[in-house]
């Protein structure tokens, strides 16, 4: 492998300042596509290449599994191995795990999937009942307290000022919070956000467990800070112990998690915490054709915190005005139809997406897609190394990389596979589809392998990325959630649901809220490289409706024309 200096060829000059500016504490305010991702790796990397990091005294975190995912398999290709890139959550909840049976005895408790089924326990432990919708949000709220650190008496003081569910009093909906615990307690079950909380509690009241947590990690870096809640920022405090070793990454615009106690506070106001703060500012956008940089910088004018990108590439057409359909149905079929000619003229499905603001628009695209044989993956849905079928190919791999075998690494692969129930052509119906696609990427990962790469490499290969959850791409159009799209991008990005209720959603009605949501549209836009197409409908697909479409889009410079728009 080449020299540490070599990394810093890769970068441009604001991009390789940052990198070489090794030492804490560093914070960077950067636009969309503007390469911070690719600037935190290599500077870890330079770092871990050039001894000033002990590559096990490092730790990146992050607020998805996918993008600790990533990042992990970046910092792997950049030489930079025994650094760990974790979530938030993943991170503490190994702490806590190996903190537990030292500190309180006996093995930690068992953490909760998910919260609803207990919230509904609870809830009727008081007698009341309430539908399935208002129960998520009670949780929802549980959870927004403990991200916001507010005790429940805490909370009860502001619960006035909160949106609560339909037909729920303040009262109640504190006390739901109290039988939630106690049902908790009895059960000794711990939810999510307790793993955050019991963890920072230990390490502020057991110098030793603060100790070795410290010896352990001495240097942090934080992706997405703008998304940090209190009780993530607590965590990272405790970490830190009064240290500087820390570098964060953020752009205010893409400040999307505030509705779950996020806020981009702490990364404007980083130097006040830290004082000998290194700033700097990445706004030269790479990503994007120049007409997409334009409709994002329009969308974002002069909001707080927003920078003004830049667009470095040249060329690239301009972004289509929105698309206006009749119904959702109608919308579905056009952005599936304009999808199966683009792939037909050779864009590749994997640098396809659909975005849309929430999880139930994806219904009618896939629907769409699956008749016109279109493969898809839903984001957000199971990951790619939990497949059954992929879990048992990886095991196969690595009882395959025990024999001596001299056929090339491709055959054997293809073999393996073979009998695992691949064949050659892609099967008809959608699971069939999804099952070969995934067995496709595994084979695709043979030509990442180096030269006179065997088996056991191969083998190797699967593992750390099983490990890692650094998922291979698949030959599939991506259908995600605006959410989960963060930190990724595709050539052709279809935006659906440009409409007034949708997006912004109907319950954002206060200056707060909408702005969420023009944030939520600007990370969408933003995913964009060479095309990026904008739709909405003015009916519910079986309603006849005449919802308007989306202020974004007028706000982007992207309204519908006269003629488009159907009345
Ligand atoms: N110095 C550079 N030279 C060439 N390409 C670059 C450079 N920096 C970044 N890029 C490219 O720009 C794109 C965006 O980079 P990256 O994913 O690191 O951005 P990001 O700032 O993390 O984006 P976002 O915040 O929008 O998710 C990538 O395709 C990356 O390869």
């Amino acid at each position: 492998m080449s020299g540490p200096e070599d990394l810093l060829a890769a970068l441009d000059p604001d991009q390789r300042a940052i990198a070489e500016c090794l030492r804490g504490p560093v914070r960077v305010l950067a636009g969309a596509g503007t390469g911070k991702t690719r600037t935190i790796t290599h500077r870890i990397a330079y770092g871990v290449r050039s001894g000033v990091y002990a590559a096990d005294r490092v730790l990146a975190v992050t607020f998805t599994r996918k993008a600790a995912g990533e990042l992990q398999g970046r910092l792997r290709a950049l030489g930079a191995e025994g650094v760990r890139a974790h979530t938030f959550h993943g991170a503490a909840l190994a702490q806590l795990g190996y903190f537990w049976p030292q500190f309180v005895g006996g093995p930690a408790p068992k953490v909760l999937s998910g919260k609803v089924a207990t919230v509904s326990q609870a809830v009727e432990s008081q007698g009341w009942r309430f539908g399935a919708e208002a129960l998520r949000d009670i949780a929802a709220e549980i959870e927004w307290r403990k991200v916001s650190m507010l005790s429940i008496d805490a909370y009860a003081r502001r619960v006035d000022d909160r949106a609560l569910p339909s037909g729920m009093r303040a009262e109640q909906m504190v006390e739901a919070h109290r039988a939630y615990e106690r049902l908790t307690d009895e059960r000794r079950q711990i939810d999510f956000e307790d793993v955050l909380i019991l963890l920072t509690g230990m390490l502020e009241t057991e110098p030793r467990a603060a100790l070795q947590v410290r010896e352990r990690y001495g240097f942090f870096t934080v992706d997405e800070y703008q998304d940090v809640s209190p009780l993530q920022h607590a965590l990272l405090r405790v970490w830190l112990g009064g240290r500087d070793e820390i570098c964060v990454v953020g752009d205010a615009s893409q400040t999307i998690y505030s509705f779950a106690g996020a806020s981009s506070e702490h990364l404007l106001r980083f130097g006040s915490e830290h004082p000998g703060m290194r700033a700097f500012t990445l706004e030269r956008n790479y990503r994007s054709a120049p007409a997409i940089v334009r409709a994002a910088n329009r969308l974002m004018r002069d909001r707080p915190g927003a920078l003004t990108l830049e667009p470095l590439r040249e060329g690239g057409s301009d972004v289509a005005p929105l698309s206006w359909f009749g119904s959702e149905h109608d919308e579905a079929e056009a952005v599936a139809a304009s999808i199966a000619e683009r792939i037909h003229v050779g864009v590749p499905a994997s640098e396809i997406a659909v975005l849309y603001r929430t999880n139930s628009q994806s219904a009618l695209v896939e629907e769409a897609l699956t008749r016109r044989g279109v493969s898809f993956r839903v984001h957000g849905g199971q990951r790619f190394f939990d497949r059954a079928d992929v879990r048992q190919v990886v095991i196969m791999m690595r009882g395959q990389a025990k024999v001596a075998d001299p056929r090339p690494l491709f055959q054997i692969v293809s073999d393996i596979l073979r009998s695992a129930g691949w064949t050659a052509h892609p099967p008809e119906t959608a699971a069939g589809r999804e099952r070969w696609e995934a067995m496709n990427a595994i084979l695709g990962l043979v030509d990442e392998m180096p030269p006179g790469a065997g088996v056991r490499e191969f083998a190797d290969e699967l593992t750390a990325r099983q490990n890692a959850q650094h998922e291979p791409t698949l030959d599939a159009v991506t259908l995600s959630a605006i959410h989960s799209s963060k930190g990724l991008e595709w050539s052709l990005v279809h935006v659906i649901g440009l409409v007034e209720g949708t997006l912004p959603i109907a319950y954002a009605s206060d200056e707060a809220g909408l702005e969420e949501e023009r944030r939520l549209t600007y990370v969408a836009l933003t995913r964009a490289k060479e095309e990026l197409r904008i739709s909405g409908s003015g009916g519910r697909a079986g309603r006849r409706g005449g919802r308007p479409p989306s202020r974004f889009a007028a706000e982007a410079g992207l309204e519908p024309r006269p003629l488009d728009a159907v009345t």
